[in-house]
């Protein structure tokens, strides 16, 4: 079999170590991963190299959507030899424990965020998800799901649109198929679509209909079988038949944001140029004279619910990045402290 990476988005001006040669990342589990290359799926282990940038930082592993070298050995073991520069990279905070980045999806040109219309749309975790959308460098959408259980789809998605500024608002039907037409430019010759939302919200349903086959296990399906509920357990890069990919994340459940007071200040370009117009450059927007937050809240422009969430996750930001300068200070107190003790011990007789 025979693939024409070109049709993924292959870059030819990357620079690749010699006898290596180009494939993308489509999934990765425990630590192997699934490498779509010219000349077919090879499944890859990582070098070493990859393995000690990793445990410095874990956001050097590689993940779906990555362009990675590849080498095939004389005892035709394959591995993973580097992790190529990424263009864009959807990062998330990964436990309530340590501040730490995990890449979601790499290499992406838009980022979908997909949330069901039906019961209703969480228009915070929207919120949220767009802010991680925008920090990633591509170009976020949203996507609304279920279209045809909605009573009136297009006053949701102008509802929507109001707390989604620089994004297009999408309301489609995977099983009618209404709406899949206006995602098509997304999952072109060499473009690839992320998609990133709660589990059940039909990405895997979105997906199919996108491949126009079955590729994915959908819950619908997996509770044919009795299986469990989340039917996506893994990132997976699907390639769509005419070129372009989606990328599936799993039903993620929670996503922290970590170093992503860009993102946040494009996701709310509403509330960041009010408050760019506020007298004081330091305004809190409470008691302040001259405070254009504040007058928007009172002429009903700005609603007192956008304005709350957008303070959280500004509150939530600070708060990890801080934490993660800690525990980078800390790490590196330690280091340092190592060196010192090494060099006493061999100064002494
Ligand atoms: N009515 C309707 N139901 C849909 C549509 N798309 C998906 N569903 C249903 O919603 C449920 C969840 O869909 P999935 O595609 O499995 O959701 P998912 O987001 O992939 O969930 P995870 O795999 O757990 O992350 C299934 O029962 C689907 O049949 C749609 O356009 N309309
Ligand atoms: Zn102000």
């Amino acid at each position: 079999m025979t693939f024409d990476l070109a049709s993924l988005g292959w870059d030819a001006s990357h620079r690749l170590p010699d006898d290596a040669r180009p494939g993308r990342v489509t999934r990765v589990d425990r630590g192997v991963c699934t490498v779509l290359c010219a000349d077919g799926t090879v499944r890859a282990s990582l070098a070493g190299a990859i393995l000690s940038a990793a445990a410095a930082d874990p956001v050097r592993l590689p993940c779906a959507g990555d362009w990675v070298a590849v080498r095939t050995w004389p005892d035709e073991r394959i591995t993973v030899e580097a992790v190529l520069p990424r263009r864009t990279a959807i990062v998330r905070r990964t436990s309530d424990k340590d501040s730490v980045g995990q890449v979601l999806a790499a290499n992406v040109d838009a980022a979908a965020v997909v949330e069901p219309m039906h019961p209703e749309p969480d228009v915070g975790r929207i919120e949220r998800l767009l802010a991680l959308a925008w920090e990633s460098g591509a170009q976020p959408l949203v996507v609304l799901t279920k279209c045809d259980l909605a009573a009136d789809p297009g006053a949701v998605a102008a509802e929507i649109a109001q707390v989604a500024p620089g994004a297009e608002v999408l309301a489609v039907s995977a099983q009618r198929g209404d709406g899949l037409a206006a995602l098509a430019p997304h999952v072109a010759w060499g473009r690839t679509l992320a998609l990133l939302g709660p589990s059940g919200a039909g990405k895997s349903t979105l997906v199919n209909a996108l491949a126009g086959a079955v590729v994915m296990g959908t819950q619908a399906i997996r509770r044919a079988d009795g299986k469990g509920r989340h039917t996506t357990t893994y990132r997976a890069l699907i390639p769509i038949p005419d070129g372009g990919a989606v990328l599936d994340t799993p039903g993620i459940r929670a996503v922290g944001l970590l170093d992503a007071e860009e993102g946040l200040e494009r996701a709310f370009a509403d509330v960041a140029d009010l408050a760019a117009t506020c007298r004081f450059a330091d305004c809190r927007h409470e008691e302040e004279p001259g405070c254009a937050v504040r007058a928007a809240l009172e002429a009903g422009d700005l609603t007192p619910r956008r304005y709350e969430s957008w303070q959280r996750l500004q509150r939530e930001i600070a708060y990890e990045t801080r934490r993660k300068d800690v525990r980078l200070q800390a790490e590196q107190r330690a280091m340092w402290k190592r060196i010192h003790k090494e060099a006493r011990g061999r100064s002494r007789p």
